[in-house]
């Protein structure tokens, strides 16, 4: 899919570390029409999916995510890295294109059956949102689904969502 926003994406070489081809969102995040573009249409599909809560992933799944909450009427959820949520958490230890990390959730973020849609930037080699699908289901919350803006396809993320809710991408690469 082509969009006027997805001119704002900028490819930068050997970040973090070399041989990683990065997008940085930030251009877009900056430019008032693009970013209001980039979240109607991450939010397109998920318009009447009757979406509770969206948890949204430290750091880059927060700016679009709590942005995406607002635009659907829900919730807002942070599946937080380490060490960083004041009440009792759970976490899931996971490997992603360029690292390893943590993740944490409070274990009350949700009642039982909440309606949850999982949100983040990019879907890379899928480890970030996997970890985040299973803390959210140790919640025993109702995954609606996944929002990406990104997914580099080429890394085969996708595999991994073994979820039977839909993981949708607005932009592919
Ligand atoms: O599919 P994966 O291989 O797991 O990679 C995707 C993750 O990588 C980035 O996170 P990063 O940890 O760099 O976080 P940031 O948002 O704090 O920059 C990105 O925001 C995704 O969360
Ligand atoms: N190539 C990439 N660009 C931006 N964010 C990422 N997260 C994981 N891989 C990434």
């Amino acid at each position: 899919m082509t969009t006027a926003f997805s001119r704002l994406i900028r490819d930068v070489p050997d970040f973090p570390r070399p041989g990683i081809l990065f997008k940085d969102i930030t251009p877009v995040l900056a430019d008032a029409s693009g970013f209001a573009e980039a979240i109607s249409a991450m939010a397109e599909p998920w318009r009447h999916a009757g979406v509770e809560r969206v948890a949204g992933i430290e750091a880059r799944g927060f700016i679009l995510g709590a942005a995406l909450a607002r635009e659907l009427d829900a919730g807002f959820v942070p599946i937080r890295k380490p060490g960083k949520l004041p009440a009792e958490t759970f976490a899931a230890d996971y490997g992603l294109e360029y690292g390893s990390d943590r993740l944490e959730i409070h274990t009350d973020a949700f009642q039982p059956g909440s309606r949850v849609l999982v949100v983040d930037d990019v879907l890379a080699t899928g480890g970030t949102l996997v970890a985040a699908l299973g803390l959210v289901e140790r919640l025993q919350a109702q995954v609606v689904g996944a929002a990406v803006l990104i997914e580099l396809t080429a890394l085969q993320g996708r595999a991994r969502w073994t979820a039977a809710a839909p993981l949708r991408a607005t932009l592919r690469y």
